[in-house]
């Protein structure tokens, strides 16, 4: 199919396209959809796990930036699976700033190969702007899915850790290897699964609860009272926040929890 459309993957767009079916088979069982599931699925690009997910899905609405790949889709759908073709909405735009009102249908599972360079930001955006999104199982550099489910404690907890956790019980749903990609990218792959949960109970905006974790990890080998000095005006007025919110000036982000960032917020001078 590659060959038809005379396909030079762009590294700028995070074109790896997955060659193995096994792969994409394993993807579509982990995602657990069920028939009524309307999935969104980022970057479809030649279509191999669409065509997975749509015997498994009432509809599948495929956001994909590149219009050469967007507009073949539907061809490649009425050709391998023309029954399934009325199932499938193309939308081409970019995931990262796509509005609910271009899906035509509220989308309640997530389920992609996602384009690496920005794999969490779509995600956080879409968690965002669609309430309704209640699962997903997306596909992201092995790094990255450590990192979005990392937990207060661990190395690799940061900014992703903590802004996914604000709106999702997030675990790494294991390892794929770099074969079965083409091109074979030169970093491993792992799965990530999402299930949606209830943001903490807090009176302070998301932007207000994300501004504190960005100026917490900003610097996080530093304590919290000096990483949060520019945030809260001087470092006395971030540790009477900090001491309002009930924790130790001498913590380091790394071993907050998005509950306790929220408090911080709160409690903002
Ligand atoms: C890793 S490939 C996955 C392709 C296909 N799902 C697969 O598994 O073979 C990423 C896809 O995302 C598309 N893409 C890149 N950036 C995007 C963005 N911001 N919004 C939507 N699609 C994007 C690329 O064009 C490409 O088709």
């Amino acid at each position: 199919m590659a060959d038809k459309l005379d396909l030079r993957p762009t590294k700028r767009l995070g074109q790896n396209f997955v060659i193995d079916g096994g792969t994409v088979r394993r993807i579509t069982r982990v995602a657990e959809i069920s028939p009524d599931d309307v999935v969104i699925e980022v970057g479809p690009g030649l279509g191999s796990l669409t065509l997975a997910l749509l015997p498994e899905a009432r509809r599948v609405i495929a956001v994909e930036i590149d219009p050469v790949l967007a507009a073949q889709l539907p061809l490649t759908v009425a050709d391998r699976a023309p029954s399934l073709a009325d199932r499938l909405t193309v939308v081409q735009a970019d995931a990262m700033r796509v509005r609910p009102e271009e899906l035509g249908e509220a989308p309640t599972a997530l389920v992609a190969n996602l384009p690496y360079n920005v794999a969490v930001p779509v995600v956080l955006h879409l968690l965002e702007v669609l309430p309704s999104l209640r699962k997903g199982l997306v596909m992201v550099q092995s790094e990255v899915a450590d990192r979005m489910a990392a937990g207060p404690g661990s190395k690799v907890y940061g900014v992703p850790s903590v802004k996914a956790a604000w709106y999702a019980d997030v675990r790494r749903a294991g390892p794929v290897g770099r074969t079965v990609f083409w091109p074979a990218p030169n970093v491993d792959s792992g799965l990530v699964a999402m299930s949606r949960r209830d943001h903490p109970e807090t009176t302070a905006t998301r932007e207000e609860v994300f501004a504190v974790i960005d100026a917490a990890f900003a610097q996080r080998r530093k304590t919290l009272r000096a990483a949060l000095a520019s945030w809260a005006g001087t470092a006395a007025a971030a540790e009477t926040a900090l001491r309002a919110a009930g924790i130790a000036p001498s913590e380091r982000g790394e071993q907050l929890r998005v509950e306790d960032f929220a408090r911080i917020a709160e409690n903002r001078p």
